[in-house]
Order: C-alpha cells, then sequence, then structure tokens
C-alpha cells in the first residue's frame, strides 16, 4: 500500500539545544487512520510540525509523499492539511470564508475555483451558517471546525491533528470525530493524529503507536494497544476506561477478552451470562 508518512530513528535539538528522539519506526499508509500516543513532553508536536517542514530532524530517516518535508515541503503543501495544537492561533483572516480561502488563494486559483472549493467544504462540515462570521467571536469547538475545515478545504491526502480534542465538551468531540471520519471514508483521508486523551483512541485510530522516553515502545491496533496496561503504565498513561473494568475482571478469572468498544464489551458480559445462567450456574 502507497505509504505517506516514513519515519525512522529521528532525533531533533532544538535552538536551546534540547533534544527530542523518536527512536523506531512510524509509519502512515494511504487511507490509514494513525494515533500516535504519548504524555506531555514525549516529542508528539516536535514529531507533527517536522512533517511540515517546521522542525527538522537532525538524524535519522524522515519522507512525506517520498519527499524530504524540511526542503521538499512546497511540492506536497497542497496534499496535507495541519490543525495545530492552539487551533486558534492557526485563524487569522477576518471571515471565516476569508480563513477557510487562504490554502486555494496561496495555490493562485480563480476567484471562482476558490468560492467553490471553500463552499464545498463548508457544505461537508456543515458549517455553512458560519461563512460570514468573524472567527474572533466564535466558540471554541466552531473555531476548531472552522480550522479544520481550512485544512481540509484542498481535499488533502493526508490531514496531520496535533491534539485536536483538548478543550472540547463531549458534544463537540464527538462532531469533530464523526467529520474526521467521513473524510476518511469517503475521500481516503490518511489521518495522523497525536494525542494523551486515551478515550478517543478508539474512535479514530486503525493503528496506534506509543511514544515514551525517545523509544516508539509499541504498535498495534488499538484492541491489542490497550490490552497492555504495563506497556501504558510505562509511557505514563492509563487504560480507557472500558479496558481497566475488562483488565480486572480478566484478572478475575472471567473469560473475556479485551473489547473492540463499548457494544463489544456489553456483548461479552452478556453472553457470559446468559451461559452461566443456561448451566444454573447464576438465576437469571
Ligand atoms: N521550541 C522549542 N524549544 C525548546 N524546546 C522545545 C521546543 N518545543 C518543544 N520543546 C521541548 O521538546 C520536548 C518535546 O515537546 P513536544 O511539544 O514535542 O511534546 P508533546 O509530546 O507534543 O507534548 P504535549 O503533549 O505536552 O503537547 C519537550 O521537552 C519540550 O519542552
Amino acid at each position: 500500500m502507497e505509504q505517506l508518512i516514513y519515519a525512522k530513528d529521528l532525533n531533533f535539538t532544538y535552538p536551546d539545544k534540547t533534544d527530542v528522539k523518536i527512536n523506531g519506526e512510524i509509519s502512515v499508509k494511504k487511507s490509514q487512520r494513525v494515533v500516535v500516543l504519548g504524555a506531555n513532553g514525549s516529542g508528539k508536536t516536535t514529531l507533527l510540525k517536522s512533517l511540515v517542514g517546521i522542525t527538522k530532524p537532525n538524524k535519522g530517516k524522515l519522507k512525506v509523499f517520498d519527499l524530504t518535508p524540511s526542503k521538499e515541503f512546497s511540492q506536497f503543501r497542497y496534499k496535507v492539511g495541519v490543525v495545530f495544537q492552539n487551533a486558534e492561533e492557526q485563524i487569522i483572516a477576518p471571515t471565516v470564508y476569508d480563513d477557510i480561502a487562504l490554502m486555494p488563494r496561496g495555490a493562485g486559483l480563480k476567484e471562482s475555483e476558490i468560492a467553490e472549493k471553500v463552499n464545498w467544504v463548508l457544505e461537508e462540515l456543515q458549517l455553512t451558517h458560519l461563512v460570514h462570521k468573524v472567527p474572533h467571536y466564535l466558540s471554541g469547538g466552531e473555531k476548531k471546525k472552522v480550522v479544520l475545515a481550512g485544512a481540509l478545504v484542498m481535499n488533502p491526502k493526508l490531514l496531520i491533528l496535533d491534539e485536536p480534542f483538548t478543550g472540547l465538551d463531549p458534544k463537540s468531540k464527538e462532531s469533530l470525530l464523526k467529520i474526521i471520519n467521513y473524510f476518511n471514508k469517503k475521500y481516503n483521508t490518511a489521518i495522523i493524529t497525536t494525542t494523551h486523551d486515551v478515550e478517543t483512541v478508539f474512535a479514530i485510530s486503525d493503528e496506534v503507536y506509543i511514544v515514551s522516553d525517545g523509544e516508539v515502545i509499541a504498535r498495534g491496533n488499538p484492541k491489542e494497544i490497550f490490552a497492555q496496561s504495563e506497556v501504558l503504565n510505562k509511557a505514563k498513561l492509563l487504560q480507557p476506561q472500558l479496558h481497566q473494568l475488562f483488565s480486572i475482571l480478566i484478572k478475575r478469572q472471567l473469560p473475556l477478552k479485551h473489547p473492540q468498544n463499548a457494544n463489544d464489551g456489553a456483548e461479552q458480559i452478556y453472553q457470559l451470562y446468559t451461559q452461566l445462567v443456561k448451566q444454573n450456574k447464576i438465576s437469571s
């Protein structure tokens, strides 16, 4: 499958001599949803910035669309959408329309083509009602969506999201998750997300990497990753609550497996219950 990102044994040195290492391999393939999970300060933002050439590794291998971001970003800039951690800081234009139009305008498109793209993305994200608003006055959740619209306006092959759910209430989080997954399904947009919010990982990942102390210490699908409480502890992370519950039940010898999601978990418990009722081990 086509590889969009390949990173191996990266090392960065900031001007004040702070060293950030990410030893190991991280890759993102076409249409794949990848989450990089790590505690504060584990180098996630540094990694994402390097994908668009803002930070440059002084060691290791880094390719995005087979190109070197620090030298060749301009060759793939319209194939990538980025939402940084402080999304609000990305909003610079006086209206929502103008802000979302920044990329197509930068690409030198005609006004009619720009309008077509902006209207398309506003409709896809169901944000048409905000088009003439002053971004400054929008709610935090709306601002995030406007920045996401700006990142998606060129219908990129790769979407880069740095801690996208920070500061959002559960409904706004769910709505953002829906948009991200909708684009992934409909347009095969590959997505790399960094987060330390373990509860949202299942909803946005096919593959998860855990980064800790400068190393990629685990890689796998979310079900495999969240079954490993020791690995998560090592990375100073907790299992999602559902998995904490299943770890306790499994430790107490109940014949259960770490679930894919809440429905799967409930189904396993229900099956076990009906089996025990049938065997007259418990009453219904
Ligand atoms: N511009 C900079 N100059 C010096 N050090 C920096 C700079 N940016 C980041 N760092 C340091 O690099 C390390 C990794 O930071 P980074 O922001 O990449 O981690 P993170 O995993 O994204 O953290 P968080 O989850 O808190 O956002 C930290 O020790 C941080 O202090």
